[in-house]
């Protein structure tokens, strides 16, 4: 969907994320991307996790090669997305070897396993799912890049599961001053993990 479709509270929050993140330099982005990781290992549910879904970070967004790499280190399973159509992602697992795919569907090329494809029901054996955000505020709600991929995908997640959004924290919203407007679709996340803090929701 184009940014025009979006609600506009929806699009001026991206906005005001895109340019907060724009900001950050590369040395800031990877002293956050070291700190993330050391908060996310701390995450009880993912120190125990056997598979974790966790996805190929675009230059934007948290980076996740640190997280990624220290999962496989420690035996966990990485499962990363890979785009199969408008609306569809499928999973296979991160074997550290990624390539950028053709463009699908005009979305930014990102970084994928070329392994065998898991289906989009592959994303079932995750017990802990990591989604990338733009924002989430305090009661869980999400503001995603604004093509609904993950509202679907998270549909094949197991029931146990946990959600979590990787963010920054200035990423945090009050739901009760600044929420993130909640349509009928929008799957919730449980938990955010940020830089200084991980943090379970609602
Ligand atoms: N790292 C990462 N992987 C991901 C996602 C994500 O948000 N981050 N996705 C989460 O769903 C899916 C891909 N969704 C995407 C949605 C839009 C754009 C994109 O290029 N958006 C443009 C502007 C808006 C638009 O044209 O829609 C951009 O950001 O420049 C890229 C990926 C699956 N993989
Ligand atoms: N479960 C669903 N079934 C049908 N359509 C959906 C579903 N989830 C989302 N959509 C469609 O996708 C559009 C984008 O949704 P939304 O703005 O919540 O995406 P997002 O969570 O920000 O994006 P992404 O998951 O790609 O990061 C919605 O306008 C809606 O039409």
């Amino acid at each position: 969907m184009s940014d025009s479709e979006l609600t506009p509270s929806k699009l001026a929050l991206r906005r005001t994320v895109q340019a907060q993140r724009s900001r950050r330099t590369a040395d800031e982005q990877a002293a956050l991307a070291r700190r993330l990781t050391a908060v996310a290992l701390e995450l009880p549910r993912l120190r125990a996790a056997t598979c974790v879904a966790l996805y190929a970070s675009m230059s934007d967004e948290p980076d996740t090669v640190l997280l990624r790499h220290e999962l496989r280190r420690r035996g966990t399973r990485v499962l990363l997305p890979v785009i199969a159509d408008a609306t569809t992602l499928d999973w296979a697992e991160d074997d550290g070897r990624l390539a950028t795919a053709a463009v699908v569907n005009s979305v930014r090329s990102i970084a994928e396993p070329s392994g065998p494809r898991l289906g989009p029901e592959g994303l079932g054996a995750a017990d802990v799912v990591i989604v990338p955000a733009q924002a989430v505020d305090t009661s869980g709600t999400r503001l995603g890049r604004g093509r609904g991929y993950y509202d679907r995908a998270l549909a094949h997640a197991a029931r146990g599961a946990l959600v979590a959004a990787l963010i920054h924290d200035d990423e945090l919203l009050d739901a009760t001053t600044t929420p993130v407007a909640r349509e009928a679709h929008d799957h919730p996340v449980q938990a955010v993990i940020t830089p200084t803090r991980w943090l379970y929701l609602q």
